[in-house]
């Protein structure tokens, strides 16, 4: 009967049929959009400013977004809640609040948002860094902390850091007679991507078909290209326009291109049957991995080597390079902390000249000057951005499903709550101190904290310690003529990049430490 009076009425209407489905579902539709207001409207959401009409509070983010978040922060508390354009924000900048989101809700704050950049270049997030929260990451993760970083693996390159290290030295060395400045910055880097160069690939990069400086633009483009959104994620329906328009998305393909041919290039290399294997590097390891899960599902083929090689290049050169930067411009800054740790590493050093491994962990004044450094300039001030997956409860306020998490590491290592004199550069503060950066302090995250923090760290930390330990042990520097200490600038470059580095190159004088 019912049928047969819709039928009628439809008639009566004559409205094309494939709207009568659409007709039928929109009490439905209504009363779901009611239910979800209600809820909203009944949620204890984070305090944050006012937004605008479509683009949210994205113009309240400037060119360093860790300072514009640090600000809004202030005003609002450690927990806020920011929309930028269509994405709803939290921002947390507290150590306790971080706490929450890194320990107590971390399988639910444990995923990464699915961004354009990022999947292009990891080939569909088939990489562990910028995957998703799931089974793959689960497998991918206990891979590679299983057979890249673990304490042997990391022990076997010793001798690649070492020679490499040795090799800055000798460059330096080189140029000691001329006793004009010496960009450090560039020496950094080439030092971080030498490194992984040869721990990745077993060989050095120079003499590869990438040039110098064209490899650190390529590394630097892909970590801008996985740093910032595209205007797709803001405004889903307008913004893949602006995205052409704007060559965003002619830049994602243009570093995908040019990093994958690369990639494919060594790895075919490494399956030409005449290759001599002297030390298994990382891409024999993935290879092996490949071939052992031949057959399992999901199938682990060149793409993961290659996403998972992306990680390395982005997550690793940059961020070890930048420590070392800031670690010499802070020294060059403070003359009583340079000189206490120069005397520390000589004592150690004595009649070998140098520094080695061996004396690392004896070397305690230098291991606060790190952490100093990576408290007061965190390479990665936001960490990486976090999503979550399910609700739950920060600080007693709602954080819904699907919402972008910041904890700005920055703003915590600056927080007078907890740092004493939060922007002066005193290592002493970490004397007699358990607070370490190995995710147990969420006063200090550095390498971030939970499941997701960084595999890398006793990587990284192994090359800042000797780079270091070795630049201080064989001259003493300083500044270009005519400089004083007060006129060094300690500026971050803006950037649209994960990693925060210093505005200028650091140029210091190097002159050689007589009695080594
Ligand atoms: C000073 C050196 C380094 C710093 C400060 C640093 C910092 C970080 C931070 C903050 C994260 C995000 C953690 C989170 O979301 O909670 C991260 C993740 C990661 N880092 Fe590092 N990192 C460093 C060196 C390295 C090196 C040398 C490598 C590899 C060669 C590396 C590989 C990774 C990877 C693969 C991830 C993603 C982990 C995941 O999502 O499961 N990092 N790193």
């Amino acid at each position: 009967m019912l049928r047969k009076y819709l039928i009628e009425a439809w008639r009566a209407l004559n409205i094309p049929s494939p709207w009568l489905p659409l007709l039928l579902l929109m009490p439905l539709l209504g009363f779901f959009i009611k239910k979800m207001r209600f809820r909203r409207d009944n949620q204890h959401l984070p305090p944050g400013p006012n937004r605008l009409p479509i683009i949210g509070n994205l113009h309240q983010i400037g060119p360093l977004p860790h300072k514009s978040m640090w600000q809004i922060s202030k005003k609002y508390g450690p927990v806020v809640q920011l929309q930028l354009g269509c994405i709803p924000t939290v921002l947390i900048s507290s150590a306790e609040a971080a706490n929450e989101v890194l320990k107590v809700h971390d399988l639910v704050c444990c995923s990464r948002p699915q961004f354009a950049g990022c999947r292009r270049l990891t080939h569909n997030f088939k990489d562990v860094a910028f995957t998703p929260y799931g089974d793959y990451w689960k497998k991918t993760r206990k891979m590679i902390v299983l057979e890249l970083f673990s304490l042997k693996r990391v022990q076997s390159f010793r001798y690649v850091r070492e020679e490499e290290v040795g090799l800055l030295i000798n460059s330096i060395s080189d140029s000691l007679s001329s006793a004009t400045p010496i960009n450090l910055t560039e020496k950094f880097f080439d030092l971080s991507a030498n490194i992984t160069f040869r721990t990745s690939f077993g060989f050095n990069y120079h003499g590869t078909n990438f040039a110098k400086n064209k490899f650190h633009e390529v590394v630097h483009e892909a970590e801008v290209v996985e740093g910032s959104l595209s205007a797709d994620e803001y405004f889903p329906y307008i913004g893949w326009l602006i995205d052409r328009l704007t060559g965003h998305h002619g830049r994602i393909e243009r570093v995908f291109l040019e990093l994958d041919s690369f990639f494919q290039h060594v790895i075919d290399d490494h399956l030409k049957p005449e290759r001599k294997k002297e030390k298994e590097d990382m891409i024999d390891v993935l290879l092996r991995v490949e071939q052992e899960e031949a057959g399992t599902e999901p199938q682990f083929t060149k793409e993961n080597i290659k996403a998972i090689l992306l990680n390395l290049f982005v997550a690793g050169v940059d961020t070890s390079a930048v420590t070392v930067d800031w670690a010499m411009a802070e020294l060059a800054k403070n003359p009583r902390v340079m000189k206490k740790a120069q005397d520390e590493v000589r004592k150690f050093a004595g009649n070998k000249g140098k520094v080695n491994e061996d004396d690392i962990e004896e070397l305690e004044y230098l291991n606060m000057v790190i952490k100093e450094t990576l408290r007061l300039h965190p390479p990665a001030p936001l960490l990486l951005p976090r999503e979550t997956t399910s609700h739950c409860k920060i600080n007693g306020y709602d954080i819904n499903p699907k919402t972008l998490i910041h904890v700005n590491a920055w703003a915590i290592g600056r927080d007078p709550k907890y740092w004493k004199d939060p922007e002066e550069f005193i290592p002493e503060r970490f004397e007699g101190s358990s607070v370490d950066f190995k995710g147990h302090n969420f006063e200090f995250l550095p390498f971030g904290a939970g499941r997701r923090i960084c595999p890398g760290l006793r990587m990284g930390t192994m090359i800042i310690q000797i780079a270091l330990a070795n630049l201080l042990c064989c001259f003493d520097w300083n500044l270009p003529c005519g400089m004083k200490v007060e006129e060094m600038r300690m500026d971050e470059k803006a950037s649209e990049s994960l990693t925060v580095t210093r505005n200028e190159p650091l140029c210091l004088v190097p002159v050689k430490y007589p009695q080594i």
